[in-house]
């Protein structure tokens, strides 16, 4: 085939005004003229209904015009689906480019008429009836252009919909790992308090450090209710905060200091062994010590009692809580400012020097 654009005959085609060089929508059904034109020239088909016409992916060589009923086209990649009703064609872009892959389903959705105009026969019309021709394909054209525009602006749509989606996904992700945080954290200390302690447990196998054993000291602070009776809650507040920065103070990056409630601390260590159990507990005591606090009536002196214990894999969080438990109650009774450490049943006292 010589180009269409070759065989058009210009002049007989009306002349778009300026104002309009931007494509309009022009009516997809035929006039008359071009509809007798195509019903002289194309052949009658009858389809029943649910038949397809053509499938997405097959080379097509004729357009289609539908004398009754309905057809569907189908694009699929979740584009909407389009209806073409009587007098209305489809497929014409064959007719134009020789062959061509058609982009969607075409079914019939009831008894159907269909006129067929094939490749060949287009090409003889355009020697015939170049008027009407390029009166019809002027009309495709611009109707082919305002749909690609339509589904350009749909997919620009669609593209600043999935962004203000993603922002919000994105929000609720910060919020989600915001609330985590705060779930699993003391409010009046910032450590992590009893939940977020559990947590780090079950994932403990992933942080394990090679050639480590846990070590477990719980902290309690000596007379704690008296402070608070003689000083005031904000004061005991101040005190709380205060050990909290000691037992983080002796916490490594793969260590867990926690506030287990009320005046009761604990640190979850991976360490080489009992010496360095003993060093961290002896740096705890001595630290909480050496706590002064400024402003606070009569110059307020505080201790803490620490209970350790050396943790065997495998066993459950609550013995070795109740192991380095029993050593803290022997600590207490000694009466406080000092530290035990549970071994199998047997403590060792540990009493540092005073600083
Ligand atoms: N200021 C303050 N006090 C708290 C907080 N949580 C618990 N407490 C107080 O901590 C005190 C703990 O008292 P006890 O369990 O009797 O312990 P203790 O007085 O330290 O006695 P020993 O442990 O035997 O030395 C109670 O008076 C609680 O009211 C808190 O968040 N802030």
């Amino acid at each position: 085939m010589a180009s269409v654009k070759e065989e058009l005959p210009v002049g007989n085609v009306t002349a778009v005004p300026a104002a309009a060089s931007r494509p309009r929508a022009q009516p997809r059904q035929l006039s008359d003229e071009e509809h007798s034109l195509f019903a002289r020239t194309g052949q009658r088909r009858d389809v029943a209904p649910g038949e397809i016409i053509f499938r997405r992916g097959e080379l097509g060589r004729s357009m289609f015009i539908v004398e009754s009923g309905q057809v569907q086209l189908e694009f699929g990649d979740g584009l909407p689906d389009k209806l073409i009703g009587p007098r209305e064609f489809f497929g014409e872009l064959v007719l134009f480019i020789g062959s061509h892959t058609r982009v969607a389903n075409a079914v019939a959705l009831g008894h159907t008429g269909l006129r067929i105009v094939e490749h060949d026969a287009f090409e003889r019309l355009l020697d015939t009836e170049p008027r009407l021709v390029a009166q019809f394909m002027r009309r495709s054209f611009s109707y082919l252009v305002a749909s690609e525009q339509q589904l350009i602006q749909g997919l620009k749509r669609r593209n600043e919909d999935l962004m203000v989606t993603l922002d919000s996904l994105r929000q609720t992700r910060t919020q989600l790992t915001t609330a985590e945080r705060l779930v699993q954290t003391d409010e009046l200390t910032g450590l992590c308090n009893r939940r977020g302690l559990y947590m780090y447990l079950e994932r403990l196998h992933e942080q394990r450090l090679p050639e480590t054993v846990l070590g477990l000291l719980l902290v309690d602070l000596d007379r704690f209710k008296q402070i608070n009776d003689r000083c005031g809650h904000l004061i005991g507040d101040q005190v709380l905060r205060a050990i909290a920065e000691e037992v983080q103070s002796a916490a490594s990056s793969t260590d867990v200091p926690c506030r287990l409630g009320g005046d009761e601390f604990a640190l979850l260590m991976q360490i080489t062994g009992e010496e360095e159990l003993r060093a961290r507990a002896t740096q705890i005591i001595a630290a909480v010590r050496a706590l002064r606090f400024p402003g606070v009536g009569d110059g307020l002196v505080v201790s803490v009692s620490i209970g350790g214990s050396l943790c065997v894999d495998g066993v459950d969080w609550a013995v070795w809580y109740s192991d380095a438990d029993a050593a803290l109650y022997e600590a207490k009774g000694r009466g406080g400012d000092g530290y035990e450490v549970s071994r199998a049943g047997d403590f060792a006292a540990g009493v540092p020097d005073p600083a």
